[in-house]
């Protein structure tokens, strides 16, 4: 029987083709399309990526045996040569006392020297300076300095020369020894050490695949071609600690070719084997939520989703003010599942606008068909992704212009992801706000940046989490008190969410909060539910008609009335009567509703 209060005035219009279009599988599969290949893309970057690296380790590896060879061709080239400057060392101080000595006394003992000290050509006497005698060509004359330029008067010298006098063109290592008789034109012992030696040791067997072996004094520079200057600042292989010289080897191209090869025979497989276990691990740890978005596409396409209505309530009252929609899923197989199972996956696919629309319209349908009076607002949970999704946002304004039919819409709206484009999401709080929605930041407190969307968006709400609710059960009442002044200070109302005893209720009146929902007052329900809800619960009343939140279309009835209860289905409709009486559901008698 229809009551006075309610007027079943226009039918519900049926819903048009274009709103029905938009939780079509094909723009879902759209979405979703798209998501997946830029899954794919990344898997297989990150696969790809994987692969290089490998690769790059490959290659160091090689750069790394390479070096090792080349540092060890230098450390042999080194240490053969320090070696034999030792003998020499090891010798100068039985000739040197020669130093002075006339040529003809002092030559038979110069000459045994050749015979008895490795590697050297030939040695001889320096006075003032001058070479005087040589163990291989006796009297002699020819200044220190043409091979050594300036040389030390205090410790040895080494020099390596392109030839001597005696020998041009024969490379060889000069090794001068002063003699500890003053001289300041300088005295002492001449060792030449014979190239062929040196060009021996560069040549060593040991030293294969080597392109090029370098041994350098000063700006002399010894390769197996001969004798070249060493200009260019090449940072040698290996430094004696000894003895001013050093070594550059440089590894052969062929060599170094068969060793990048060899590793990369090793990297490159171990590399592709990763990569595709990396893929594999990808992919399977990204199927669950695949599966899942699947699930809830096929669930979508079904109506296997359904709405249930929480009521906010006047706390001051007990008057019921508005309601809240939230998804439920009754899925065939796995029974009823809750939104925290899958909406923070939903929220984060495309997938989210064409199942907010899908919801949203229902919960229009289900309201309507219940004759729930329209002042009652219906407050909606829009996730920050469909707020930057133009389309959604146009197909949303469309629904809500044509099906609201005077309700008033709160968006409920959590600042997670709001600023991933903020732009969009500004200019969808303008389209939504110009047709009427109001806007309620959700969840409040329980992000890191709480303050930011307060400044940036324009909210009308302020959604205290259920979190600080509880801890007012406690006597924790801090939070809630600063949480409140900040709204009051900027000018929004406060809902407080997750009311679940009267300790809660009237300590959030104490702290001046005027609405709030929880199960203190009402679960969430069905639509029919809700209806007979309306009508069985003892409640408050408005009063004049206003409902605090004012997202009502403008209506003097409130007091919601049963249905005909013959009809076994409830239907909210108001009456002209007033109740004044405000009511607080005692925990108890909360319960015993709902278990009824
Ligand atoms: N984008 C969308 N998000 C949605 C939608 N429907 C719900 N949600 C979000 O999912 C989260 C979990 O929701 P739900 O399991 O429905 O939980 C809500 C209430 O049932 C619950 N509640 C209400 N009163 C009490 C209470 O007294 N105690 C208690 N422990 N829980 C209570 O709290 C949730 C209220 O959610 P909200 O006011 O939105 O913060 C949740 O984050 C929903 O927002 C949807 O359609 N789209």
């Amino acid at each position: 029987m229809p009551h006075a209060g309610v007027p079943r005035a226009a039918p519900y219009p049926p819903l048009t083709d274009s709103v029905k279009s938009q939780t079509s599988d094909l723009a879902a599969s759209a979405a979703h399309g798209s998501a997946r290949r830029s899954r794919t893309l990344f898997t297989i970057a990150c696969a790809l990526a994987t692969f290089v690296v490998f690769i790059a380790l490959g290659a160091w590896q090689a750069r790394l045996e390479l070096n090792a060879r080349r540092s060890d061709v230098a450390h042999d080239v080194i240490s053969s040569i320090e070696s034999m400057v030792d003998r020499v060392s090891s010798e100068h101080g039985r000739l040197v006392r020669l130093a002075g000595m006339p040529c003809d006394v002092a030559r038979i003992e110069l000459e045994t020297s050749e015979t008895f000290i490795p590697y050297i050509r030939s040695a001889a006497l320096v006075k003032d300076g001058v070479i005087y005698c040589s163990s291989s060509f006796g009297p002699n004359t020819v200044h220190l300095s043409t091979y050594l330029g300036e040389f030390r008067r205090d410790g040895p010298s080494y020099r390596l020369v392109p030839g001597t006098v005696a020998h041009p063109g024969r490379a060889t290592l000069l090794v001068f020894f002063p003699s500890t008789t003053p001289d300041p034109l300088g005295a002492g012992v001449l060792f030449y050490i014979d190239g062929v030696y040196l060009s021996d040791v560069l040549r060593d067997d040991s030293h294969l695949g080597m392109d090029r072996i370098v041994l350098r004094n000063g700006r002399a520079a010894l390769t197996l071609d001969g004798m070249t200057s060493n200009v260019d600042a090449e940072p040698p292989t290996l430094s004696s600690s000894r003895y001013p010289i050093d070594v550059v080897v440089d590894a052969a191209p062929s060599l170094t070719r068969s060793v990048y090869r060899r590793q990369l025979v090793i990297f490159g497989p171990i590399g592709l084997a990763f990569a595709a276990l990396l893929a594999w691990l990808m992919a399977n740890s990204l199927a669950p939520r695949r599966l899942l978005l699947r699930a809830v596409r096929t669930g979508l396409a079904r109506g296997e989703f359904e709405v249930r209505y929480q009521p906010v309530i006047d706390l001051a009252n007990g008057a019921c003010i508005g309601i809240e929609a939230l998804v439920r899923w009754a899925h065939p197989r796995w029974g009823d599942v809750g939104p925290a199972a899958f909406i923070g996956i939903v929220e984060n696919d495309p997938l989210i606008v064409p199942m907010t629309h899908s919801l949203v319209e229902r919960a229009l349908d289900d309201l309507h068909t219940h004759r729930v009076p329209p002042h009652l607002h219906l407050a909606i949970n829009l996730s920050p992704r469909h707020l930057q999704n133009r389309q959604g946002v146009n197909e949303l304004t469309r629904l809500l212009r044509t099906h609201a039919r005077g309700r008033g819409v709160i968006a409920e709206v959590t600042e997670r992801q709001l600023f991933d484009d903020r732009r969009a999401a500004l200019a969808s709080f303008e389209q939504l706000r110009a047709i009427g929605v109001r806007f309620a930041l959700d969840d409040f407190g329980t992000d890191r940046n709480t303050l930011s969307p307060l400044q940036a968006f324009h909210f009308d709400f302020l959604k205290i989490d259920q979190g600080f609710v509880a801890e007012l059960e406690y006597g924790r009442t801090d939070l809630v008190r600063g949480i409140v002044a900040l709204a009051r200070q900027i000018g929004l109302t406060v809902i407080a969410e997750g009311i679940e005893s009267t300790r809660q209720h009237e300590r959030l009146l104490e702290l001046g909060v005027e609405f709030g929902q929880g199960y203190l007052h009402g679960y969430p329900m069905t639509a029919a539910r809700l209806a007979r809800w309306l009508v069985a619960e003892p409640r408050g009343d408005g009063g004049d008609g206003g409902d605090g939140l004012d997202t009502s279309s403008p209506t003097d009835e409130r007091t919601v009335q049963p249905d005909s209860a013959a009809s076994g289905e409830a239907s909210a409709t108001s009456t002209s009567t007033s109740t004044s009486t405000t009511s607080i559901p005692s925990d108890a008698a909360r319960r015993r509703a709902h278990d009824a």
